[in-house]
This record gives structure tokens, C-alpha cells and sequence, in this order.
């Protein structure tokens, strides 16, 4: 089944006549066209249609097989009114801005707007053999690049300067950076999200690296902690604890699991090291056209995991003023369990 062929399904379910499709991400993967900011799709149950500017007449006609109107609105909503009409016309409102919402209602006054947040995004958790390709590809260009970039990460040097070479490597190997990467050593490493800085790594350190490749516009997303030197008994007691659960986690994986028992499974292992509170976030996520994206692995998430789902499994352990450890592996759902994509080294520390 097409992924429009699913969508107008989910449609009829919902009462939606149409949708109007604003997320970038729902416009690249309803369309294929890269330039996805600059573009919206109006999906009814015979049409679907890209609307997009004169910017990107040629890219658009290249790159989507469906039929495009070039245009800015208001002619953008004075062409779609004719299939909106009377009908019931569907918003993402988990994108859509406030001022987004009352152009519509401006330019289609007969219509009823209704929020429907979250139908694409639906359809977009489960990847089809291509996408599954796209983020191995990207994987696997995260894990040659992090195998060379590994050694440089020693005492003296700026744990900007690793990002920087990271960043390099990416892009002459035709991706970017999935997000900006993170390097935390020290205490930075308390900071789940600290991006490089200028501080220069010493020995005795732990450093958490967070990366992604970004590759013909799919993602990936791997962290790994690594020790210069010999680090603390505690630190190294630390790692051992996140290790264990991420081990865990990682192995529970299958088609059937609640997101909010992974995320459990994971917590209740830290906890028994002492180590509940300093576990500051969510289990992982869905990662695709976004880095983070459908299914969510937390405590209050309703997602159960389906195969063709591609998930983080990433615990960690933050303590303020002391430093932190995160370990992360993308992995598949398979029919019968999980592949885990990202095959970086993990270290022992
Ligand atoms: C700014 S993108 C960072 C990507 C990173 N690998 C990552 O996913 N970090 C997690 C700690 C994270 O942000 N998790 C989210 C889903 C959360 O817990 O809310």
C-alpha cells in the first residue's frame, strides 16, 4: 500500500475530507521534494497536490511525482479551495502556527477546520525497505567517521576541534550533521545535551559524543562515552550501571513491547544503582526524516513497538559537578526482535 493510498485511509477514519500537510517532514515524505520548508500538500481522497513557489519550479518537477502548483499564497489557498470546498479539511496542529490556522479559516471560509495532528507522523514511524536502507547508509557513514575520529580524542585537545572533524568528514562524504554534535567531557558531561565547547579534554576524563549523520535527508543518531585515561572508580561504576540497562533495553526490543515497559526496564536498572534521579530523560525515540520523531520510549508514552519501527536506546547517568555518561544504539525492529544498526565499539572503561 501506498503511503498515500494509508493516509486517505487514516483520513476516512478520522471524517477528514482532506488534509492540509505544513510539517516539512510530512511534505518531503508525502512528495519527495528536498525543499520541504518551502512546500505544503493538500491531500483529498482522489488528489493530491504540492504547492510551492517559483523558486523551485524545476527542483519540484525533478524530484515529485506529484502535481505541483507554483504559487505563494493567497493564490496558494485560491487554488486548493476548489477540492477544499465545504469539506472537512484536517490541519497539523501540533505544527501549524497560531497565524498559519487563521489564514486558512480566512481563505476557506465554507470549510471546517479540524486539528489532526499526528496522521503523517503515524504512517512515518514504520519505515518501508528503502528508508531502513537510507538510515543504515547513514549508520554506517556515522560509525566509519566516528572510527576515525576516535583517536583524536585524548588530553589537550578542544572538544570543539572533535566536532569540527566529525562535521568535516560528514560533509565530504556528501552529509551534514544530523544535529549539532555533542562532545561533553569532564563535568560538561552532566549536560545530556552539552555541545562542544572550547574546553580542552584532560586526562582522567570521561566524553559522551552524540552524533548524526544526515544522508539524502534521513538520519541517524548514536552516542558513545569514552574514558581518557583511567577515570574515577566512581565514574567507572557509573558507566558500568548505564551499560548494563542500555544492554537491557536494547535486548527487550521486539515487535509487541510497550515503549513505556523499555523505558521502565532501562529506569528500574539505574535505580538499583542508585543512579534513578540521575537519569535526566526519555529511554529514545523514533529517528527517520527527523532525528526525533514517532514512537516515543517513555514513561508516559502509548506507543508499542511495531516492526520497521527504527528506535534509539539511549540511558544515561548526569551528576552535576561531576560528570555524566550516555550510551546509545539505533535500532531496528525486526519481525521477530531487533537489529542494532549503530556498530561503533563500545569501550570498557
Ligand atoms: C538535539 S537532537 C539530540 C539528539 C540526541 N542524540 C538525543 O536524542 N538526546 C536525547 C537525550 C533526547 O533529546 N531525548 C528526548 C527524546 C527526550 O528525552 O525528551
Amino acid at each position: 500500500m501506498t503511503q498515500l493510498t494509508r493516509l486517505r485511509d487514516e483520513m476516512r477514519q478520522r471524517g477528514l475530507d482532506a488534509l492540509w500537510v505544513s510539517r516539512p517532514a510530512n511534505v518531503r515524505y508525502l512528495t519527495g521534494f528536498t525543499s520541504p520548508a518551502d512546500g505544503k500538500v493538500l491531500v483529498t481522497q482522489d488528489r493530491a497536490t504540492l504547492y510551492t513557489d517559483a523558486r523551485y519550479t524545476v527542483q519540484a518537477a525533478e524530484e515529485s511525482a506529484l502535481p505541483q502548483f507554483i504559487a505563494r499564497p493567497p493564490a496558494t489557498y485560491e487554488h486548493a479551495s476548489a477540492d477544499v470546498g465545504r469539506g472537512v479539511v484536517g490541519f497539523e496542529a501540533d505544527h501549524l502556527t497560531v497565524a498559519g490556522l487563521e489564514e486558512l479559516e480566512a481563505a476557506w471560509p465554507d470549510a471546517t477546520l479540524k486539528a489532526a495532528p499526528g496522521l503523517v507522523e503515524e504512517l512515518r514511524s514504520c519505515k518501508d525497505d528503502r528508508e531502513i536502507e537510507a538510515i543504515r547508509a547513514a549508520q554506517a557513514l556515522a560509525d566509519r567517521v566516528y572510527a576515525e575520529v576516535r583517536p583524536m580524542i585524548r588530553a589537550g585537545v578542544r572538544e570543539a576541534d572533535i566536532a569540527l572533524e566529525i562535521e568535516q568528514r560528514l560533509r565530504r562524504a556528501g552529509a551534514t550533521n544530523a544535529f549539532d554534535v555533542i562532545v561533553a567531557s569532564g563535568p560538561r558531561g552532566a549536560m545530556p545535551h552539552g555541545t562542544a565547547s572550547d574546553r580542552v579534554m584532560q586526562d582522567g576524563e570521561l566524553v559522551t559524543i552524540d552524533m548524526g549523520a544526515c544522508l539524502n535527508g534521513y538520519n541517524s543518531d548514536m552516542t558513545r562515552t569514552v574514558a581518557i585515561g583511567t577515570p574515577t572508580d566512581e565514574m567507572r561504576r557509573v558507566y558500568g550501571a548505564v551499560l548494563e540497562a542500555e544492554e537491557a533495553a536494547v535486548q527487550a526490543v521486539k515487535p509487541g513491547a510497550r515503549a513505556a515497559d523499555l523505558d521502565a526496564l532501562a529506569r528500574g536498572i539505574l535505580e538499583r544503582h542508585g543512579l534513578a534521579e540521575a537519569f535526566a530523560h526519555s529511554l529514545g525515540h523514533g529517528v527517520g526524516l527527523m532525528v526525533h520523531e514517532a514512537p516515543g520510549l517513555r514513561g508516559t508514552s502509548e506507543d508499542v513497538l511495531k516492526p520497521g519501527m527504527l528506535v534509539t536506546i539511549e540511558p544515561g547517568a548526569y551528576l552535576p559537578g561531576v560528570g555524566g555518561v550516555r550510551i546509545e544504539d539505533l535500532v531496528l525492529v525486526t519481525e521477530d526482535g531487533y537489529e542494532v544498526l549503530s556498530q561503533a565499539v563500545k569501550e570498557t572503561v
